[in-house]
């Protein structure tokens, strides 16, 4: 039995408190098994905490990790430019193996910056979910289906894809990677497609996520052809009459955060993205005042541009507030919520937590820089001052993945040079 002691920091308990105490993890359960005071316990192998705070690891409830390999390739544009004109005619260019580059550069910059589990949309999904599996982390993957400018058999192919992917790879990585179906979107996934097949991935048990309500020229197609909103047809198709959560969800009226509620649907906002393709501000607050789980995601790189999470807990407050007019609303405690526990009840799992029998999965944050002192309040330091670059060391399932700023799963400057060399060879066959 091999016992992992986080000693010497400060701990944030679920509560939002803050106590002097050591943590130890078991390696055999990946589970947390005591918070004591500190000097009281004992670990096979010792991580230093002194002047740090040890925080769960972050939970980035949407992303796309792959897309690395874009960032900074098309930026400024809103959403349907951005991904028309740039962004799918370089996707529509890449291997298995960038993807595989591409995966794992995101994956390092996460484990840099404190984030353990993710959920994913993504293709060429078993690479994502063997770079996962490498990295030591938890995560939520998927095969992305979009149907729109496809013929009938490649659409289905799409869809029965999203299916098969997630009854394959659900348990993977000794069940730190589980599966959720994921049509694209309600405006590139046709009805006809989400009828047959939605009640499919409902059959199996499988969770769904789908970006939804994202931009104004995704709610108005569906509003003029459908005569509702969005996702009063999504509730009509069955969509989410599942385990759901929905990315972006910036433009839903009363109806919808209502239904929101009363189905248990989730959203993962996208604060940085929202404001980078200027799609709008969602109504965190009033979300949450619901009784809706929000949790937080950087989206993919190439519309950030960068996966930390940090940066991205800090958007959510300043967004959050402004949307609702009110500078104590999405408050520090709050998005530190999001980041935490929020995701990972999205996600299912046991973690966003330090507490016994939690996954054993947290991130030690370095308190002696300029930029965090005083120490008046350490919540607000996490939402509003704390960069990624300040965590110390990321450890998940009771497994230490970067230790001392240094990342031991993999070989970064490999890491980095071959996502650089995938990147520009991609860039080169797109631009032929
Ligand atoms: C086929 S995987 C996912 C698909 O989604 C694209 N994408 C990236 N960011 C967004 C976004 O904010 N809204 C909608 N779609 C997005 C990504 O490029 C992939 O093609
Ligand atoms: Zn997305």
């Amino acid at each position: 039995m091999s016992e992992l002691l986080v000693t010497g920091g400060q701990v944030l308990r679920p509560d939002l408190t803050v106590e002097r105490a050591d943590v130890l993890v078991s390696q055999d359960s990946g589970d947390i098994v005591a918070v004591d005071e500190p000097g009281t316990l004992d670990g096979d192998d010792e991580l230093d905490a002194s002047d740090g705070l040890v925080i769960p690891g972050l939970v980035n409830a949407h992303t796309h990790v792959a897309m690395t390999l874009l960032r900074g390739l098309a930026d400024d544009k809103p959403l349907d430019a951005w991904l028309q004109e740039d962004v799918w005619p370089v996707e529509a260019e890449l291997t298995a193996e960038d993807i595989r580059a591409g995966a794992e550069l995101g994956l390092v910059e996460m484990i840099r910056s404190g984030t353990t589990a993710l959920s994913d949309m993504y293709f060429e999904v078993e690479e994502i979910a063997d770079a996962v599996d490498q990295a030591g982390m938890r995560a939520v993957l998927g095969f992305t289906a979009v149907t729109v400018g496809k013929d009938d058999e490649a659409a289905r192919s799409d869809l029965q894809e999203s299916l098969d992917v997630a009854r394959k790879l659900d348990g993977a990585a000794d069940g730190r990677i589980r599966t959720t179906f994921q049509p694209h979107s309600l405006t590139t996934v046709g009805e006809e497609y989400l009828r047959e097949y939605v009640p499919k991935a409902l059959d199996d048990d499988r969770s769904i996520h789908l970006h939804a309500n994202e931009t104004r020229d995704e709610v108005t197609p569906i509003v003029d052809e459908h005569k509702q909103r969005p996702l009063a047809y999504a509730d009509d198709i069955g969509l989410l009459d599942g385990d759901t959560y929905v990315a972006h969800g910036v433009h839903v009226d009363d109806s919808e955060i209502d239904l929101l509620a009363e189905t248990g649907t989730g959203v993962a906002h996208c604060p940085a993205s929202n404001m980078k393709l200027a799609s709008g501000m969602a109504p965190v607050q009033d979300l949450l005042d619901a009784g809706v789980t929000v949790g937080i995601g950087t989206d993919g790189a190439a519309s950030n541009n960068d996966l930390d999470m940090f940066d991205e807990m800090r958007d959510a407050a300043m967004i959050g507030k402004l949307a609702a007019d009110d500078a104590s609303a999405v408050d520090a405690g709050t998005v530190v919520e999001m980041a935490t526990e929020n995701g990972a009840a999205l996600l299912g799992f046991d973690s966003g937590r330090i507490e016994v029998g939690a996954n054993a999965d947290l991130a030690v944050i370095d308190l002696d820089a300029p930029h965090l002192t005083p120490a008046h309040d350490l919540v607000s330091h996490l939402a509003y001052a704390v960069h990624g670059s300040d965590v110390r060391h990321t450890v998940c399932d009771g497994e230490v993945l970067m230790r001392d700023r240094t990342v031991e799963v993999f070989d970064e400057q490999a890491v980095r040079e071959r996502a650089s060399d995938h990147a520009s060879a991609l860039v080169e066959r797109a631009g032929d």
